[in-house]
């Protein structure tokens, strides 16, 4: 309602490239769909508490790395509907984590995530209802992606379907070996729902997408690291397999991209973010805003003091 009175106003004294602006600036901080799409999140959230097992675990660590694992062993970490519900209460807390850097998503128990659970997937698959979800899930993971951190999917075991469209909801995917990324949407007679389509497609090129979802094919590691899905392989040795091994490789990989002030590190994540999801002009400015934020900060003056050198 408030929006739709600042267009008119704008739209009347001439400024129809400050309310552009302003919707830029409001697609990019937050969700895809609101009421004026006719999605209601309390009706949906609703719904989907119906459909209860399983988590979304969420640990925020000192080192400003949090870990978000995908908790449903007994059905491979499918997503039931309060799983949905509980992503996106995760997401809002990863929103307001002043002093966050980085995100793994990971699933529980030694593989990411089966999709959708097909028990509530069967009980929900009349139209509107599957609308309401989707919607659901684009708002959660488009925030996920949105979030001023760096995050990693770390894939272990299999991310299918849903899970597959998951980990396009990453900055970075890093995959175990071993490990398969399947988009097998083709073969439940779908098409992806939550965003992965159109993320997958920025990700591998529009050629790459068309093959991984035309064929549902497997990516493994070496396929990955081909095509870009993957942005590193995590070797494990068997002998080191399972008790965060593979969970601990990954925070090294991603300690490299947070090591700084978390300031810093959220800017810099705040800057790619316009870059990949603004036109230029648009882009340049919030660059500006941005730069505005770190410039002569505490960061930036005690790299001044150190008289810091690059060699
Ligand atoms: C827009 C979203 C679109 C979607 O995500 S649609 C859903 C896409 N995902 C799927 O179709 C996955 C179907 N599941 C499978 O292919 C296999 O279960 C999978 C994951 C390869 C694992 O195979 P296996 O290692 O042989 O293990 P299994 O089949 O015995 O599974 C163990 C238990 O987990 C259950 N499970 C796996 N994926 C599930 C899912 N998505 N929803 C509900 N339950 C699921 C499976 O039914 C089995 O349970 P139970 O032991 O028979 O009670």
């Amino acid at each position: 309602m408030v929006l739709c009175a600042m267009r008119r106003q704008l739209l009347r004294s001439g400024s129809c490239a400050v309310w552009a602006r302003l919707l830029l600036q409001r697609q990019s901080s937050g969700c895809v769909y609101s009421s004026a799409h006719g999605f209601h999140q309390e009706e949906i959230t609703e719904k989907l508490q119906a459909f209860p097992g399983g988590s979304v675990d969420l640990l925020k660590q000192e080192s400003g790395i949090a870990v978000l694992t995908i908790n449903y062993p007994s059905r491979m970490n499918a997503f039931s509907g309060s799983m949905m519900v509980e992503l996106e209460e995760r997401v809002s807390q990863l929103e307001s984590w002043m002093d966050g850097k980085g995100v793994i998503v990971q699933g529980a128990a030694g593989t990411f995530c089966s999709g959708s659970d097909l028990t509530a997937v069967r009980a929900i698959s009349n139209p509107q209802d599957g609308m309401k979800m989707c919607m659901f899930m684009q708002n959660a993971l488009t925030r996920l992606l949105r979030l001023p951190l760096i995050s990693v999917a770390l894939v272990e075991g299999k991310a299918l379907g849903g899970g597959a469209e998951l980990t396009t909801a990453c900055d970075f995917r890093l995959m175990a070996s071993g490990s398969v990324i399947q988009f097998v949407h083709k073969h439940m007679g779908l098409v992806p729902g939550w965003g992965g389509a159109a993320r997958l497609s920025r990700i591998v090129g529009s050629q790459n997408a068309l093959k991984l979802l035309g064929g549902s094919l497997k990516v493994d590691p070496e396929v990955g690291l081909q095509i870009g899905l993957a942005d590193g392989v995590l070797e494990v040795p068997r002998a080191e397999e399972g008790a965060g091994v593979v969970l601990q490789q990954a925070e090294n990989w991603l300690s490299h991209y947070t090591e700084g002030a978390a300031p810093v590190i959220q800017a810099v994540k705040k800057v790619v973010l316009s870059g990949r999801e603004l036109p230029l002009y648009e882009a340049l400015r919030t660059e500006k805003d941005v730069f505005g934020t770190v410039w002569g900060g505490q960061a930036n003056l005690q790299a001044l003091a150190n008289k810091s050198k690059h060699r």
